[in-house]
């Protein structure tokens, strides 16, 4: 279930919000600048889709995503517990970085964490099959797939270049909690 849970950026150990309510888990972001809606992700992918398959199945909600904002190219991250680069991509997106672009992420299977830097809080999203997520260029962000990942997400960029990140260095992400 996505779950939208609120900390301070100086108090890791006690949560301040949450809530599993899609209502209220956009409410609360949009108030932020986040995009955070529930499309609808029905296609069959079979166990193992291959990226081809992914857009294929999904080329409607990309035209609609490229339609209404423009957007100049895509490309498909599906990650599982038995990929052997998983402990190295876990700890790339677990630092702290922006993007110069908004982060648009279509959760078509499984689950992820984002955890967004903004406003003097960590706001951590539990981003779950179905869940649309845009987060604003320049936000300090980090992503924890977990330990044993599954999931598949459409990613849609501005420019043609794909995933360009800035790490911060900050090392704030480890005081918080992780996916299990
Ligand atoms: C679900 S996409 C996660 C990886 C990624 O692209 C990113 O930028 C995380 O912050
Ligand atoms: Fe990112
Ligand atoms: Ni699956």
């Amino acid at each position: 279930m996505s779950a939208l849970t609120i900390f301070s950026d100086r108090e890791a150990s006690q949560p301040v919000w949450h809530s599993t309510e899609a209502e209220a888990i956009r409410e609360r972001l949009n108030a932020k600048g986040v995009r955070f809606e529930r499309w609808e992700a029905d296609r069959d992918l079979g166990e193992n889709p291959d990226a081809e398959t992914v857009i294929k199945a999904y080329q409607h909600a990309i035209d609609r995503l490229v339609a209404e904002k423009g957007y100049q190219s895509w490309d498909v991250i599906s990650m599982r517990a038995d990929n052997p680069q998983k402990t190295v991509l876990r700890e790339k997106f677990l630092s702290e970085h922006t993007h110069g672009e908004d982060e648009v992420r279509f959760f078509v299977e499984g689950a992820g964490l984002f955890c967004l830097h903004l406003d003097g809080e960590i706001l951590q999203i539990l981003c779950e099959k179905n869940d649309l997520i845009s987060v604003p260029a320049g936000t300090p962000h980090w992503f924890d797939m977990g330990s044993s990942p599954h999931f598949t997400a459409i990613r849609i960029f501005d420019n043609q270049e794909g995933w360009v990140a800035h790490f911060t260095g900050d090392k704030i992400a480890d005081a918080y909690p992780r996916l299990a």
